[in-house]
């Protein structure tokens, strides 16, 4: 392996739209709109219109000043070239094809200034990549995490065994180049899939996690948590996601794929009594110390699926005010709707991070009486085709007998016809 850093660069500033380019895009196959950033903004607000006008008409889409290195998540695969020089990039979308780049436009600076120490000290140390086809090879790849508001980085070596060559030296090196790295966890991941983590995680300096700050709550994030790579953007959809719910103190909320707990404990602090649930354990782990870092005790964790959850409150004649629930891609299921039909709520504020899915289940949710009142399209990544939104639903009131006093707080009510909502 030769010593030699040659830096891969890919992105050059457009003269006639003084805006960024890659030279990666297509190739590459992480952003998917080699548009400039106001047109992709048109893409945008024209898709979610098109989209989700028939349940309310889509508010302006909240946009990024800059939108450029955005991402605080950071993968990064490497390999050995026929120069012997060693290489860094990513994989091209859902293959194990590699391509060499050192710039990526999307990727936070502080993260790519380490990948480029990283291939210098792995000469030194006499590490090599992780070669998927003879399984030779330790460092199968990294993940670098950063926080733009508390300046903590962690970074994550992934190796293909437990053994790390002269570690304390290697720690030593690379913290002070980058005196910003907080905490180093080496990730012992033996499977053959690619970018994932293993089970056992080695930590080799500082916490082992990194704190993040949010809305005014801090946030823990570990290796395997999850947490939005766009911080400046979630500020604002989660912002919006709880202001719009109107929450008061006391009232009883379900943050319902809770992930660390973000969204149910930004709305712990308005005083509601929040339940979040969530299936990932280690996720669970962090919403339960973030809960203790943000001195919260209205709020509790369950590891469980969302939808058996709802199911069981629902069986056992619970209720609720409030429902926030911001699903993976694939969306929520039918059981979920289910028991938030018998839950009853009065709102539900959903968080989606896919149109095509938060269509269909809007049109669930219309079926068991819940209208969209706001739908505020949010741009966290941009130069991709993804769209978040929030949506605010509302219990329809049904009534059974016109002038009848209503039984309980706004239930029973006439639902006044031939509303349209405004931007
Ligand atoms: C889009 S993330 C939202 C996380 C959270 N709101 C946050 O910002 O940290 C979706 C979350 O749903 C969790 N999840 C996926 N399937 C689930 C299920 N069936 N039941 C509960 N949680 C699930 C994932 O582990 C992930 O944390």
């Amino acid at each position: 392996m030769k010593r030699v850093n040659v830096m891969n660069k890919h992105t050059t500033i457009d003269k006639s739209t003084g805006e960024k380019k890659c030279s990666c895009f297509k190739r590459c196959g992480g952003c998917q709109l080699d548009k400039v950033y106001a047109q992709q903004i048109e893409w945008k607000q024209a898709k979610a219109d098109r989209m989700l006008s028939r349940f309310c008409r889509p508010q302006q889409i909240i946009t990024m000043d800059d939108p450029y290195n955005y991402r605080n998540k950071v993968q990064t695969v490497y390999k050995v070239n026929s120069s012997k020089r060693i290489v860094s990039g990513v994989y091209q979308s859902s293959t194990h094809s590699m391509i060499i780049t050192d710039d990526c436009f999307l990727e936070d600076i502080r993260a790519q200034q380490i990948v480029a120490t990283l291939k210098e000290l792995m000469v030194d140390f006499r590490i090599l990549p992780y070669n998927e086809e003879s399984g030779q090879g330790l460092l199968k790849h990294t993940l670098i995490r950063t926080s733009q508001t508390t300046g903590e980085v962690m970074l994550v070596l992934v190796t293909a065994t437990p053994i790390f060559p002269a570690k304390k030296n290697f720690v030593k090196a690379i913290t002070e180049k980058h005196p910003y790295i907080t905490t180093i966890v080496q990730n012992v991941n033996k499977g053959r899939v690619p970018l994932t983590l293993g089970d056992r995680d080695i930590i080799m300096y500082g916490k082992g996690y990194i704190t993040d700050e949010m809305c005014g709550c801090k946030f823990r994030i570990s290796p395997h948590s999850f947490y939005q790579v766009n911080p400046e953007q979630t500020e604002k959809l989660y912002s919006k996601a709880v202001s719009c719910a109107e929450l008061k103190k006391g009232d009883k909320v379900i943050d319902a794929y809770c992930g660390t707990g973000t969204i149910g404990l930004i709305a712990a602090k308005s005083g509601a009594d929040v339940a979040g649930v969530e299936l990932n354990a280690e996720a669970v782990k962090d919403a339960v110390s973030n809960a203790k870092l943000n001195k919260l005790d209205n709020i509790r964790f369950y590891n469980e699926d969302a939808g058996e959850f709802m199911t069981k409150l629902a069986q056992a004649g619970e209720s609720c005010d409030t429902v926030f629930l911001d699903p993976p891609r694939a969306g929520t299921t039918e059981e979920f709707v289910e028991a938030l039909g018998k839950l009853r709520p009065e709102k539900i504020v959903y968080v989606s991070c896919k149109i095509e899915t938060l269509e269909r289940d809007l049109k669930l949710l219309a079926k068991i009486g819940y209208k969209a009142q706001l739908i505020q399209p949010v741009d966290m990544f941009p130069h991709t085709t993804g769209i978040e939104n929030v949506v605010l639903l509302k219990r329809k009131m049904i009534s059974l007998t016109p002038n009848r006093t209503p039984d309980k707080k706004g239930d029973k009510k006439i639902e006044p016809k031939g509303k349209t909502s405004h931007r």
